[in-house]
């Protein structure tokens, strides 16, 4: 059986962000990431800082920690990073998880495809906008979005934009405009990664929240959307691990 690098195991919480949430769940992080986002809330999974924390794990592994983490109280896990979408053999994972009645969803940016994400029940693509300081390879993005499509798979697809600034909405108009029929998420940036004060952090990003809102509102292009915080940062903060 493969390996996998596997940095956080944690639940169960509830999914704070798009497609499904509120959704109760478990959280699998994996290590590694293809990009380096400057606004990155989870840079650990790439920049060597927790480099002694990574454990490589097989599925039945991961499916045992898993269980004696969050017992019988869930029946959905995420698959987060990093970028799992860098792990070629991950349908290993995603089996021995349905095996065990469990949905899985997946978080990733749009940069590479895997044939395993036609099995994923909930799958998040979060093209990056400018203010991450990356580059969208559009040719990638549409290969993932046009086999997802081909493979009938749209309803289990999302596509999730975070917004940082003016440049930000306008490259998710265009995001949207390529892919009008994909589930579309505009969510609010945190640009404040460093405050250790739930409250605090909850009060300044609900205000960019309203400034989010406000935006989408006056905008003629981002009709069919949804617009969210990610209700874990409310909730706990800058803490890892919810
Ligand atoms: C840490 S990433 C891991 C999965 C994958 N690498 C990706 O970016 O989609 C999970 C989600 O968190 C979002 N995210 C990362 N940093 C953020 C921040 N500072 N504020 C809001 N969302 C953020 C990403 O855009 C992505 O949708
Ligand atoms: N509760 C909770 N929801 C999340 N949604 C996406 C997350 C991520 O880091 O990928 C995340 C996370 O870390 N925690
Ligand atoms: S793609 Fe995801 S994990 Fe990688 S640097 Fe960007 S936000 Fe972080
Ligand atoms: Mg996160």
């Amino acid at each position: 059986m493969n390996k996998f690098p596997v940095l956080e195991i944690f639940g169960p919480t509830i999914q704070g962000e798009g497609m499904v949430v509120g959704r109760k769940t478990m959280f699998v992080r994996t290590a590694g990431c293809d990009y380096s986002c400057s606004w990155c809330d989870s840079k650990f999974t790439w920049d060597g800082s927790a480099k002694q924390e990574i454990v490589r794990m097989t599925a039945d592994e991961i499916l045992a920690k898993l269980t004696e983490t969050g017992g019988d109280k869930f029946d959905h896990v995420t698959i987060s990073g990093g970028n799992p979408a860098l792990l070629k053999n991950l349908n290993e994972l995603i089996d021995v998880l349905h095996d065990s009645g469990n949905e899985v969803a997946l978080e990733t940016q749009g940069s590479r495809w895997q044939d395993w994400f036609i099995s994923i029940d909930d799958l998040t693509i979060s093209p990056k906008p400018p203010s991450s300081g990356m580059i969208t390879n559009w040719k990638s993005l549409d290969h993932i979005i046009g086999t997802l499509r081909e493979s009938n798979r749209l309803k289990n697809t999302s596509l999730k934009v975070v917004i940082f600034n003016d440049e930000d909405i306008k490259y998710a108009e265009k995001v949207h405009e390529r892919y009008p029929d994909i589930s579309f998420f505009l969510q609010v940036g945190n640009d404040d990664l460093e405050e250790n004060k739930a409250t605090n952090l909850a009060n300044h990003l609900l205000e960019k929240y309203e400034w989010l809102i406000d935006k989408v509102v006056a905008s003629t292009k981002l009709n069919h959307v949804r617009v969210l915080p990610q209700v874990h940062a409310l909730v706990w903060g800058n803490k890892r691990g919810v």
